[in-house]
């Protein structure tokens, strides 16, 4: 086993996350229904991003892109001298281990300390009760990271969950984005980016799958596997 000091922890290459995600399995071909009841002919398991390798990979990307708005954000207001608050939030069940690693990659690599928290899908009716665990968010502009969006249903009940705690939300991050059409012909990322009029990022999306599966160097290179993804993106894709 190999041992790579912090220091020397790589920042986050799209190129380097598709080569792992396909490596591992977290990448796979098939035919999977998802959430919104589409058959798709590739599906994104971030369940399997379960190494440290790759969950350090994925939180430094979500916590660049989180600096990086924070840095335009505190440039755009006062000459950059507010001292911003970041409230980092991970919609269950897969955000759940992401924001946790993303408020350490904050901290470790940019020096920030972000609150974070996350969402139960059932409530608790014991103990602390409740569906909310982590940071308060009431009154507080939140980030929302999540690990896939299709359609965007998980989002939009993660939105109504913030709004019912008195939380805004402040932007949001998925680690892949389908680019597949949401409520009606734009696609999901857009619809909530018009809705919530806040920047809504995606750390790789189904275009950077498909040109890293279409290199003539790549071991995944595959030509029917490729028709089936254009076929599919035909149909849903935006
Ligand atoms: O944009 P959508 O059409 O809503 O699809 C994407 C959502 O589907 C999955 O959630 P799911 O509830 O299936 O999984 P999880 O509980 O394992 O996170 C995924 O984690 C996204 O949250
Ligand atoms: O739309 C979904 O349900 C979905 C798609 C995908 O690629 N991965 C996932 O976990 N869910």
């Amino acid at each position: 086993m190999s041992h790579v000091p912090r220091s020397q922890d790589p920042t986050f290459s799209s190129h380097q996350f598709i080569q792992l995600a396909l490596d591992n399995q977290v990448l796979k071909f098939g035919e999977f229904v998802l959430k919104s009841g589409r058959i798709s002919p590739y599906f994104f398991n971030a369940g399997l991003l379960a190494t440290g390798e790759m969950l350090s990979l994925l939180a430094r990307g979500y916590a660049d892109a989180l600096a990086e708005q924070m840095a335009e954000q505190m440039a755009a207001s006062n000459n950059g001298t507010d001292e911003q608050e970041l409230v980092i939030f991970g919609a269950a069940y897969k955000g759940i281990p992401f924001v946790a690693a993303t408020a350490q990659a904050l901290w470790h690599h940019h020096g920030i300390n972000a609150k974070w928290g996350y969402n139960r899908k059932e409530a608790k009716t014991h103990g602390e009760g409740g569906n909310l665990v982590g940071a308060d968010v009431s009154g507080k502009a939140v980030w929302v990271l999540d690990d896939v969006i299709t359609a965007g249903t998980a989002m939009r009940e993660v939105v109504d969950i913030l709004e019912q705690a008195g939380a805004s939300v402040a932007g949001i991050i998925v680690a892949l984005d389908r680019k597949e059409k949401g409520l009606a012909e734009h696609s999901a990322i857009q619809e909530l980016a018009a809705t919530l009029e806040v920047p809504v990022r995606a750390l790789v999306d189904i275009d950077d799958l498909i040109s890293y599966l279409s290199d003539g160097e790549s071991q995944y290179k595959d030509a029917t596997q490729l028709a089936k993804m254009q076929h599919y993106r035909a149909q849903y894709g935006v």
